[in-house]
């Protein structure tokens, strides 16, 4: 039986893949952890977790260096809710452009007056605004939800500047060949109306829109975030708006800094919550948890390589969670060796400084062997995956 438990809500799309030989259990019990936003860093996680899977994309919730030296896999859910921030950042730059929610309260404030009609067409220009056919959007960051933007926004007759270093193969394939691919940030400040940002919140990219990024950017700018609140300097930013230099800040980070704060459009972290990305999410974080417990298999995993080696057909598999250094192969062999335990497959993997191994055996693994390979330094799990 395998045991699992959810730090957040998750959806029954998702929980009902798992099969009958799964149960959810507390914390302590569990073998795997399902989250979408609740804060780990102060958690304390018990040794029998294997694997935490992360029903969204950003992990800046999860402490990826203890998971990693522990042995624990951390997998998101690359692209599953990139849909429904998509949609979000398109109804930012609308709502940033035109004051629609204005002008539906101004609605709401009249009541059932009889005059509304002749009231509203008198009153209406003071919630007038723009279009955002022909401006200039700068995107920062082209992965699955900066794709996606720049595509609709391209569609919706926008002009679209990219900036992303670091894009993957994918994402570039996707991407609408009318998109300008910018090489410096300095010229997405310049020439941009609307700048969105989406990329993820590291030790690199904390508060990278900082006062000399804003300084750069057009008067009047609209900046949307929809990836995470600290990539802005929000208390220079809040001083932009101010002075205007910032037109509206269009945020799905409810903090004490922005909400109720003249210029910004505040949303409680709305862009994933709807049920489509829902599901998505928690589909693929249970396919992922699934396939790595039963099978040993990684996909996904930002901590771990990927890893697939697909169903084991020998007697046994041992999976090793461990440190990217030599000699580490030879001494899990010779433990095998020493035990006379045949080797009939073996898959090892890197990423950055940490890998994995996966060891297909053909008769049946003693617990001794497990010792050993545990006592090998620099290995932080072992795990028998089958054949015990
Ligand atoms: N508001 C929400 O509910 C919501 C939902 C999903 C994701 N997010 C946030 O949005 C972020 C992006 O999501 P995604 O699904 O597009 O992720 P992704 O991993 O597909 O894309 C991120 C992109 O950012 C790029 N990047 C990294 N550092 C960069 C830098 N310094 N400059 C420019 N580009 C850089 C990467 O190369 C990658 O292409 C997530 O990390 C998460 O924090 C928020
Ligand atoms: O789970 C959510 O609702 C938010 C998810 C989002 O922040 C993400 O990084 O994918």
């Amino acid at each position: 039986m395998y045991k699992y438990h959810c730090l957040n809500p998750i959806s029954d799309a998702g929980i009902s893949r798992f099969s009958e030989d799964y149960q959810e259990t507390a914390l302590e019990d569990s073998d795997v952890i399902l989250v979408r936003s609740a804060n780990m860093h102060e958690m304390q996680l018990p040794d029998n977790i294997k694997a935490i899977a992360r029903a969204g994309a950003g992990v800046n919730n999860i402490p990826l260096d203890v998971c990693t030296k522990k042995g624990v896999v951390v997998f998101n859910t690359p692209g599953a809710n990139a849909n429904g921030v998509k949609e979000m950042v398109i109804a930012g730059m609308l709502l940033a452009s035109r004051d629609i929610v204005g002008g539906i309260e101004w609605v709401e404030k009249q009541g059932n007056a009889s005059d509304i009609g002749k009231l509203a067409e008198k009153q209406k220009k003071q919630f007038a605004g723009c279009e955002i056919s022909g401006k200039k959007l700068g995107i920062i960051g082209l992965g699955a939800i900066g794709v996606l933007v720049a595509n609709a926004a391209t569609h919706l007759g926008m002009e679209v500047y990219g900036y992303d270093p670091y894009i993957s193969v994918d994402a570039a394939w996707n991407l609408s060949r009318t998109i300008h691919h910018i090489n410096d940030l300095e010229t997405i400040y310049r020439e941009c109306d609307y700048i969105t940002i989406h990329v993820p919140l590291t030790d690199g990219t904390r508060k990278m829109i900082n006062e000399e990024a804003i300084r750069h950017m057009k008067e009047g700018v609209v900046l949307l975030n929809f990836a995470r609140d600290l990539l802005v300097d929000e208390e220079v930013l809040v001083e932009a708006l101010k002075e205007g230099k910032v037109k509206k800040y269009v945020t799905d980070f409810a903090n004490p800094t922005v909400a109720g704060t003249q210029g910004t459009l505040v949303t409680p972290h709305l862009g994933a919550s709807t049920e489509e990305s829902e599901d998505n999410c928690a589909r693929m974080a249970v396919q992922e948890l699934r396939d790595y417990l039963e099978h040993g298999n990684i996909k996904n995993s930002v901590n771990y390589p990927n890893c697939d080696g697909g169903i084991c057909v020998d007697a046994g598999r041992i999976t090793l969670n461990h440190k990217n250094i030599p000699n580490m192969i030879s001494q899990f062999a010779k433990v095998l060796g020493d035990a006379g335990v045949n080797i009939s497959d073996m898959t090892n993997k890197s990423k950055g400084d940490y890998a994995y191994t996966m060891i297909d055996v053909s008769t049946s693994i003693p617990e001794s062997v497990v010792e050993s390979l545990r006592e090998i330094e620099d290995v932080y799990k072992v795990r028998i995956v089958k054949g015990e």
